[in-house]
């Protein structure tokens, strides 16, 4: 495959007359795990939006696949192979882990299913959602109600629904966020293991994990991206360090 499988060029996106993604650029090849890390309020979550199209940009281009997928929102950009590990919040917590699962298939699939008959069609997304659970480590979850999952578990279900709609890149956004060791060690065991299949974004707070996962790392302060480049080099790269202002950058 030539080129990058994600490649934006001078994104940038205003609140008012703050910039809080200012002229970013960087490439991520297939395969690629590539973390963005930065301060708190550096940009982050701005970015995965702009990157996932909830959020429309002002400036800039994104390309997936050498398609420029700049105006393109949510829906099209799932359907061309990218999904976000959404917030707990979209977990449906009545319904069971299962039907979660199941509707994110649905929802890539669309009227591919249209042919079948209703008992086919629910046969088929079952099989490809208990695949993205078992993926996870939750197929002994799904027919529990997914409000009754922990916490770490709703994160790995964010992952099997991302995984469930045919993603090659995930965006996955903080999700160590909240977790306690043993949780944390379960989902970097998973993105460690999903690296062999997906190309991924990951955006955390966690260093350790950061640091032990990705192939690069680009660092965000005040919307700019100061440096992309291999962990070690980002550990010992002093703008970074001084970005930090002594917190632990690995
Ligand atoms: N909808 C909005 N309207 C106005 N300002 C916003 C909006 N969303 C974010 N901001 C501001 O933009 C800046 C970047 O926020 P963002 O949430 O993207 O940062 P972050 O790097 O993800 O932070 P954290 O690490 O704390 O999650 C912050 O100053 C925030 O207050």
């Amino acid at each position: 495959m030539s080129g990058p499988l994600l490649s934006v060029r001078g994104l940038s996106k205003r609140f008012g007359a703050l910039p809080v993604s200012d002229d970013i650029s960087f490439e991520v090849a297939y395969g690629e795990l590539h973390a963005i890390i930065g301060p708190n309020g550096a940009g982050k979550t701005t970015l995965i939006n702009q990157l996932s199209g909830s959020l429309s940009s002002d400036a800039g281009s994104v390309h997936f696949a050498g398609e420029d997928i700049t105006r393109l929102g949510v829906p099209e950009r799932v359907h061309q192979g990218m999904a976000r590990s959404f917030q707990i919040t979209s977990i449906l917590d009545g319904f069971s882990v299962l039907e979660n699962a199941a509707a994110a298939v649905q929802a890539r699939s669309g009227s591919s299913f249209r042919f079948f008959t209703p008992a086919a069609r629910e046969a088929d997304l079952n099989e490809a959602a208990i695949a993205a659970l078992a993926r996870v480590g939750l197929a002994d979850r799904a027919d529990r109600r997914a409000g009754s999952l922990s916490h770490g578990e709703k994160r790995q279900l964010e992952i099997a629904i991302a995984l469930a709609t045919g993603a090659r890149l995930l965006l996955l956004d903080e999700p160590l966020a909240g977790t306690g060791h043993e949780e944390s060690a379960v989902l970097v065991a998973l993105m460690r293991e999903l690296k062999a299949t997906h190309t991924i974004v990951l955006v955390e707070h966690d260093m350790e994990a950061v640091f032990a996962l990705a192939d690069r790392v680009s660092v965000l302060v005040y919307g700019r991206l100061i440096a992309t480049d291999a962990p070690s080099a980002i550990r010992s790269n002093p703008e970074v360090r001084a970005a930090y202002l002594g917190e632990e950058v690995g």
